[in-house]
């Protein structure tokens, strides 16, 4: 039976999207949006030089059918890519009507979004003033800052200073259905600002809203930094998913990265954090020591926090190229019958305009199963062909 490491790269999409014209980037519909395929157009143009050079270098998961699962989703070529593949390889669309990071790991794990997401409009206030008043009383000032849609890293340039002074917290919110809420960690406090979170999320959970994010910052004005200690409050999937399938089935399930979060830890038996440089050493060590029959997890989620949101397209292609290399060490050491799964949850397309995530299909690329096309599948098909893999039965 072996193993099963499903690996998610947040964000790396391959465009083709049917629904992509009913997502927008500010007025933007999201159609043509390409996350991969803009990223090698770029490096092949030259202009995606920081930090490396040249076109787009991933072999070890084109081998295993990266260029090959672009064109099928979207028809579209990246130069560097579309190898022969040896894996089995795919493109997968979603059906859940949202682009965001839960929507898109709930499916994966085998539940589509059963509900529609509450969106803050994108205007200012963006939130009902009953929800700020609450906000405000929890966190003991007199009024909140920001109330408006967000890039988290401008919002901090903006209001930081002025957020320092009053002491009210930056609550801002983004085409994802997130209410989150920025503070200083010295002048705030960090424990202070994980309580409001914690304290505010059951009734943003009520509204449907998927998630509150803690967002703490160090630093003087003009240089204030986004800390490791992010802290997601997100809605509990309604009903089991993978995680609980593998774990009711006696398997050890391993969750590496935002994993926990997204699925408030249901069915998961060990959490290993850190910034994506850490979690590749955790998921190395998984692939050396993980029990037959467990199930290791993992989501990096640097290609979108630090590059897709910031439309960074040099320092994504950094991420990929580092990633490609990482992986091929992981397939190196896979055991016989051991599966590796590698997708995304949506696109981040950091050519594209505005700064929110971009509807897209995902590439789905199996190692240590032969080779073979999956074609157009579901995200939900990737749940059963893990669960089928470990012997796990699928619920109707
Ligand atoms: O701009 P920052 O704060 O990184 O936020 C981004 O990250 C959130 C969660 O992934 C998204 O909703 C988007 O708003
Ligand atoms: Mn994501
Ligand atoms: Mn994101």
């Amino acid at each position: 039976m072996g193993r099963a490491f499903l690996v998610v790269i947040d964000s790396v999409g391959i465009g083709g999207a049917p629904d992509a014209g009913d997502f927008f980037n500010g007025d933007l519909p999201d159609t043509g949006a390409n996350t991969l395929s803009h990223i090698a157009q770029a490096c092949a143009a030259g202009k995606a030089e920081e930090g490396r050079s040249g076109a787009l270098a991933l072999p070890n998961l084109d081998r295993l059918g990266l260029g090959a699962a672009l064109t099928l989703a979207s028809g579209m070529e990246a130069p560097g890519l579309g190898a022969a593949p040896e894996g089995r390889w795919g493109a997968a669309t979603e059906v859940s009507q949202g682009k965001d990071t839960p929507s898109g790991h709930w499916e994966l794990a085998g539940l589509p979004v059963p509900w529609a997401w509450h969106y803050f409009p994108d205007k200012t206030p963006a939130f009902p003033e009953d929800l700020t008043a609450e906000v405000a009383r929890l966190a003991g000032t007199d009024g909140i800052l920001g109330n408006c849609h967000a890039s988290g890293t401008a919002i901090i340039e903006r209001l930081g200073a002025a957020h320092c002074e009053s002491g009210w917290p930056i609550c801002y919110t983004s085409a994802d259905s997130v209410f989150q809420i920025a503070a200083h960690e010295e002048t705030f406090g960090l424990d202070r600002l994980l309580k409001l979170c914690e304290d505010i999320a059951p009734r943003l959970h009520e509204m449907k809203v998927g998630r509150v994010i803690a967002r703490p910052f160090t630093g003087e004005p003009g240089a204030f930094q986004r800390t490791a200690n992010r802290r997601d409050y997100a809605i509990t999937p309604p009903k089991p998913v993978l995680t609980n399938w593998v774990q009711n089935a006696g398997g050890r399930v391993y969750a590496v990265g935002k994993i926990g979060d997204i699925f408030t830890m249901q069915g998961i038996d060990e959490l290993r954090k850190g910034p994506d440089a850490k979690l590749m050493d955790h998921l190395h060590d998984l692939v050396d020591k993980a029990e037959d029959g467990s199930l290791t997890f993992a989501n990096f989620v640097e290609f979108d926090s630090l590059y897709g949101h910031r439309r960074d397209v040099s320092g994504y292609a950094r991420a990929l190229e580092w990633f490609d290399t990482e992986i091929g060490k992981v397939i190196a050491a896979l055991r016989d019958g051991d599966m590796l799964v590698v997708t995304a949850d949506h696109g981040n397309d950091p050519t594209w305009a505005g700064s929110d995530h971009t509807r897209e299909r995902v590439p789905v690329l199996v190692a240590g199963t032969g080779a073979g096309e999956l074609r157009q599948i579901g995200f939900t098909d990737v749940a059963v062909l893990v669960a089928g893999h470990l012997g796990v039965k699928v619920p109707a």
